[in-house]
């Protein structure tokens, strides 16, 4: 009898030990950032479906180098098609969130000086395939289907402008500051500003100002003219609070809130028809989906429905 006794003791003793590596496991599964290692990037996962993508070049301002512009394109793809991610928090590590194109090392400017072709037209293209790719690591970033939230502190500068007009939220410090300064280097910018930026702010007059003179603008303007929606008094509450936001979006269902975030894209760039019937025709699948029945039901219910990974 005590030998039983014993036995089945050792047995649930084993089933729970068991049970926990498993949990372990999992918990571990759904905070990995396994896969995600990059030079110019550090990639954490600060709650469950949530990553936090960090810009890692803290001693050079977070410049962006040949590096970051390969290693953002990578990231972004790469969790676009993440089922453990749902909301992508953007911030910079140091002092600032970035100085912007990194003047001493690019290979745009490499192959500007280079001199392989003295023909004009063969150069052409070989600079007119390089801004493409420089464009496309940006537009990953709204291409993506996660919701992202830039998270600025400090300075923001003329390509840290093109990287943050492509996410979703902008939240920033007090301390923030904001320029689109390629003017300053002869340039007009070409990932996406001046494409993106005046449909933020509504504010065409305003946008040119800013894109002509590359005039400093601070964390009140920036608020005041709508390119970020809130200010925090430094980088710990900026985090914190955008973390929190993440978190309640993680909590809905992915398929809508994918739905609202490829929606709201095809519709700033088509007419409102064309956006209604795109959106018909995309809800005449997503409609379909579980997380209706189950948001519904909670709804009714008065509980908390949980969503299953996409
Ligand atoms: C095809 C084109 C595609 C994209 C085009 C994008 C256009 C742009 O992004 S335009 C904007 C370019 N950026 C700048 O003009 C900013 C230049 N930097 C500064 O004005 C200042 O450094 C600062 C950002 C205001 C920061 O000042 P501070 O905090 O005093 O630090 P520093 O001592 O100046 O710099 C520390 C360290 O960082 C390096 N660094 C800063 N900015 C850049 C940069 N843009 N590129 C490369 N490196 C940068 C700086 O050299 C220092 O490095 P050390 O090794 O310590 O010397």
């Amino acid at each position: 009898m005590a030998l039983k006794k014993r036995t089945m003791r050792k047995r649930s003793q084993r089933m729970a030990y068991i049970l926990l590596k498993e949990l372990k496991a999992k918990a571990k599964a759904m905070t990995s950032t396994t896969g995600y290692e990059f030079e110019t990037l550090k990639i954490t996962s600060p709650k469950q479906f949530i990553k936090n993508v960090e810009l890692n070049r803290p001693d050079k301002r977070n410049a962006m180098n040949t590096t970051f512009w390969k290693d953002i394109y990578n990231c972004f793809t790469k969790l676009s098609d993440d089922p453990d991610c749902r909301v992508i928090v953007l911030s910079g590590a140091g002092k600032m969130f970035t100085a912007g194109l990194d003047l001493y090392e690019n290979e745009i400017f490499k192959s500007l000086l280079s001199s392989d072709s003295q023909d004009s037209s063969r150069k052409s293209f070989k600079i007119l395939k390089g801004i493409q790719e420089l464009q496309e690591s940006f537009n990953v970033i709204e291409k993506c289907p996660k919701p992202v939230i830039a998270a600025v502190h400090n300075g923001c500068i003329g390509g840290g402008i093109d990287m943050i007009a492509c996410c979703d939220m902008r939240y920033c410090t007090q301390d923030a500051w904001f320029q689109i300064k390629e003017v300053d280097i002869g340039l007009a910018a070409d990932l996406g500003t001046l494409q993106r930026f005046p449909k933020i702010i509504g504010n065409d007059s305003l946008y040119r100002e800013l894109a002509y003179t590359g005039r400093k603008f601070d964390a009140e303007e920036a608020k005041s003219i709508g390119f970020v929606s809130r200010i925090l008094p430094d980088k710990n509450t900026l985090l914190e609070a955008a973390i929190l936001i993440a978190e309640q979006i993680a909590s809905k269902s992915p398929v809508a809130v994918q739905g609202i975030k490829v929606n709201s894209v095809y519709s700033r760039d088509h007419g409102v028809y064309q956006g209604l019937e795109y959106m018909a025709t995309w809800n005449s699948t997503m409609l379909q989906s579980e997380d209706v029945g189950k948001a519904v039901s909670a709804a009714i219910q008065k509980e908390t429905p949980v969503f299953s990974k996409l």
